[in-house]
């Protein structure tokens, strides 16, 4: 079956995108692990579906490179958004997306007759979250001190409708984050997996950082981990709250703003190509 697709990604994070208003795309986890592969596939950090709601302009399912389903990703509501104003479906400056993980409402950024990006209300941070039972002697919101890979960490964990473990370090560029994230990936204390970011602070609007994903691996950008990290930076009182705080990722910068009442996550959205897949 010959199945139309749209590359694109956030900062360089990208999935392949089906447009499930019109097809069917049979077995999407399968379908993840076979499209994703580099070598023998388009090549990408997952597929997503933007498909029908009754409650928002399209829903919103992706899976990761594993054929795992995420409850929550970023930068892929960013091009979503981008899908449905680009497309027609839904060509206004404010775009509401279905999620695993509650509706998300978009501001879009408009160039001409297309999307650029948006800024995306994330919702409030859930601090210590059930689907991280991080219960250690000396566990605490912020810094709980474990031993992974036979070194010490102090990791900060939440959720952005996905889990997350922040892990802030004096430099990150030079890590080994294969190594280091399949080490925290198989450390026993996160059981449903977790995303794992690793940050240097710059300044107190500034910070570079480095993501492991849950099933999908290093990739160049995280759009819920950026909020991650500028919220558990907040929390350690490394950044002000409700300060726009640049996120520098290998694939490009997000902006992340841990507000009073929720978190707003702004970043660009770009088509790399578009195609057909054989399934
Ligand atoms: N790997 C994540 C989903 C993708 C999140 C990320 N790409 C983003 O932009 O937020 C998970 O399984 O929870």
């Amino acid at each position: 079956m010959q199945l139309p697709f749209v590359k694109m990604h956030g900062c360089g994070n990208d999935y392949i995108y089906f447009d499930c208003l019109k097809h069917t795309v049979p077995k999407p986890a399968s379908l993840a692990k076979q499209l994703s592969d580099r070598h023998f596939g388009i090549g990408g950090d997952g597929i997503v579906l933007i498909c029908p709601s009754s409650v928002a302009a399209a829903r919103m399912r992706m899976y990761n490179a594993d054929g795992s389903e995420g409850k929550m990703c970023g930068n892929a509501i960013r091009c979503v958004g981008k899908y449905l104003y680009d497309s027609g479906y839904c060509k206004k400056r404010q775009i509401t997306v279905e999620t695993a993980s509650g509706i998300k409402t978009l501001q879009m950024q408009i160039a001409g007759s297309r999307a650029v990006g948006a800024t995306v209300d994330m919702g409030p941070p859930v601090w210590r979250p059930e689907q991280i039972p991080v219960d250690l002697p000396g566990a605490r919101v912020v810094g709980t001190p474990v031993k992974v890979g036979g070194r010490r960490y102090e990791i900060t964990c939440l959720s952005m409708g996905n889990p997350h473990c922040v892990v802030f370090l004096p430099a990150v560029e030079q890590l080994d984050l294969v190594s280091l994230g399949r080490d925290f990936e198989r450390s026993g204390l996160f059981p449903q997996g977790v995303n794992t970011e690793f940050v240097q602070v710059l300044g107190p609007d500034q910070l570079r950082m480095r993501v492991h994903e849950r099933g999908s691996g290093e990739t160049l950008a995280c759009g819920t981990g950026a909020c991650a990290a500028v919220c558990a930076a907040v929390a350690a009182g490394l950044c002000a709250r409700n300060t726009e705080v640049q996120v520098q990722l290998r694939g490009g910068a997000l902006t992340v703003r841990y507000a009073p009442e929720t978190v707003y996550m702004t970043g660009p959205a770009e088509v790399a190509f578009t195609g057909t897949a054989e399934v």
